[in-house]
């Protein structure tokens, strides 16, 4: 019978399994960043152990760097935790070694998920993990990709292994193509909406379609960074042309003859004919409205074209209590049309939404509208995902738009995110985002977030509130 792309990847990394299914993975790509690293380096030594292979770890600080202030150095980092994290994960990289490492103020330090791919760390058909959720990011490259927790952290530089238990097969099929101003955001938004947070858990989902298959490599990592927020661990798309174009000639990629028997193999990778999935949802991509969420958690989504839910149409108790207070705490009436809700900060960055197309779709928007960021924006900003895409953006002249706009235009992290760093809402401030989570407080204590696309986003910021961005795609 034939292999999913899951169980083919999974099945070429098992080295050992136990009687109940439990398998030991090898471990081809370990990303680390500042915060789920500590305790793990910490571990290691106190054990008095070696790290297994050092060439598997790439590392780079992201939650903790601040967006501003970088010609103060170290001094810039205004708050004592963010700055010993930083500094820690400096000394424990200086200690142990990497294949590679983008440290604070280098010119290719950025998000933990966008650094990698960029730089070739994620590759087709590899097992690729991180102390981060948004792990799942990776299998755009037919890669199975996953966070881990901190113990596993240290479990894999001490052994190169990870316990694991195989997921089973979901395929979420966008059939068709999406309209014009629809993205890649709008489209995973929209599965997430249809099958809910936990819809994907216990699952490993494949992402396919004509919909899919139509995305650039940026908007595929898209899609899969918010597998995690459907409820499965990993996301993956099958390799194809595109992939193999993104990833010839980055710094870690293979070159000459193992390049080739690379391809050959990464080529194999796609799911085949007669695989079986234990389930098969399908969207049709020309029904997906560009998307906006209401509530705080990222199935509580509608397209922008609709209004607030009412409480009292939810014949469920449950769900009708889970959307009152989602409503209490976002501060909105039921019906009110989500074209209606005004915005106070703009936040255009995150590892969902902060490479170099993300950047071309919300500044094609702003200068299409022509016109600067509403008067009643406090703050819009546009945090570039990594050193490289900043520089690319500047290339291209991308900063000047968004300057001349009104945005301010930072530098690369994880910044508003979910405000480890200094960007931060304030308690009641309403947020259109490009980022995953919208949970309560995610971006700063009372702060309300809205997820949407870039475009979305910078739509938002110009006109003050919600509107539909294919009136003017
Ligand atoms: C800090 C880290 C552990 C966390 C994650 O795992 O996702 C963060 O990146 C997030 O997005 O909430
Ligand atoms: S950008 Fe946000 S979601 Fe992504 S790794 Fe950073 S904090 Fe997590």
């Amino acid at each position: 019978m034939g292999r999913t792309l899951y169980d083919k990847v999974f099945d070429e990394h098992v080295i050992h399994t136990e009687e109940d299914g439990t398998a030991v993975l090898y471990i081809d790509r370990h990303l680390v960043h500042e915060v789920t690293s500590p305790q793990a380096f910490e571990g290691i030594r106190e054990a008095g152990r070696k790290v297994w292979r050092v060439s598997s770890i790439v590392a780079t600080a992201d939650h903790n760097t601040p967006t501003t202030n970088w010609e103060q150095g170290y001094d810039g980092i205004a708050d004592p935790i963010s700055k010993e994290q930083i500094t820690t994960l400096d000394k424990n990289i200086a200690e142990v070694g990497a294949a590679a490492f983008f440290p604070f103020l280098s010119k290719r330090q950025g998000i933990v998920h966008v650094v990698g791919p960029e730089n070739g760390a994620t590759l087709p058909g590899m097992t690729v993990v991180c102390g981060d959720s948004h792990t799942s990011t990776h299998g755009a490259f037919g890669a199975l990709a996953h966070g881990i927790g901190t113990s596993e952290v240290e479990h894999v530089m001490a052994t190169q292994t990870l316990l694991a238990k195989k997921a089973k097969n979901m395929l979420v099929k966008v059939n068709g193509k999406v309209s014009r101003g629809v993205t890649a955001k709008d489209i995973v938004l929209a599965i997430i909406g249809r099958i809910g947070t936990a819809g994907g858990t216990g699952y490993t989902i494949e992402f396919a379609g004509e919909a899919i298959r139509d995305l650039s490599m940026e908007g595929r990592m898209t899609v899969c960074n918010m597998a995690i927020e459907a409820g499965a661990r990993a996301g993956m798309v099958a390799v194809d042309d595109k992939t193999i174009a993104y990833v010839k000639g980055r710094p870690l990629s293979p070159t000459g003859v193992e390049w080739d028997q690379a391809e050959a193999y990464w080529r194999t990778l796609y799911s085949d004919a007669d695989a079986k999935f234990d389930l098969v949802v399908e969207l049709n991509g020309a029904d997906i409205v560009p998307q906006v969420t209401w509530g705080t958690s990222p199935e509580m989504v509608l397209g922008v074209d609709a209004s607030v839910p009412d409480p009292d149409k939810e014949k469920d108790p449950n769900k009708r209590g889970a959307i009152e207070r989602a409503l209490t705490y976002m501060n909105l009436e039921p019906g009110k049309p989500l074209g209606d809700v005004f915005v106070d900060k703009v936040f255009i960055g995150s590892c969902t939404n902060s490479r170099i197309e993300d950047m071309r779709e919300a500044a094609a928007v702003v200068k299409n509208l022509g016109q600067k960021v509403a008067k009643n924006i406090k703050l819009a900003m546009v945090v570039p995902g990594s050193g490289l895409v900043k520089e690319q953006a500047e290339r291209e002249g991308l900063d000047k738009i968004f300057k001349a706009a009104g945005f301010e235009w930072r530098e690369p992290g994880c910044s508003m995110c979910l405000a480890m760093n200094a960007d931060r809402l304030e308690p009641g401030e309403r947020c259109a985002s490009t980022s995953n989570r919208n949970f309560e407080g995610r971006q700063g204590a009372g702060g309300r977030t809205h997820l949407v696309s870039p475009a979305m986003a910078a739509a938002a910021a110009i006109h003050g509130h919600f509107v539909d961005v294919r009136k003017f795609a």
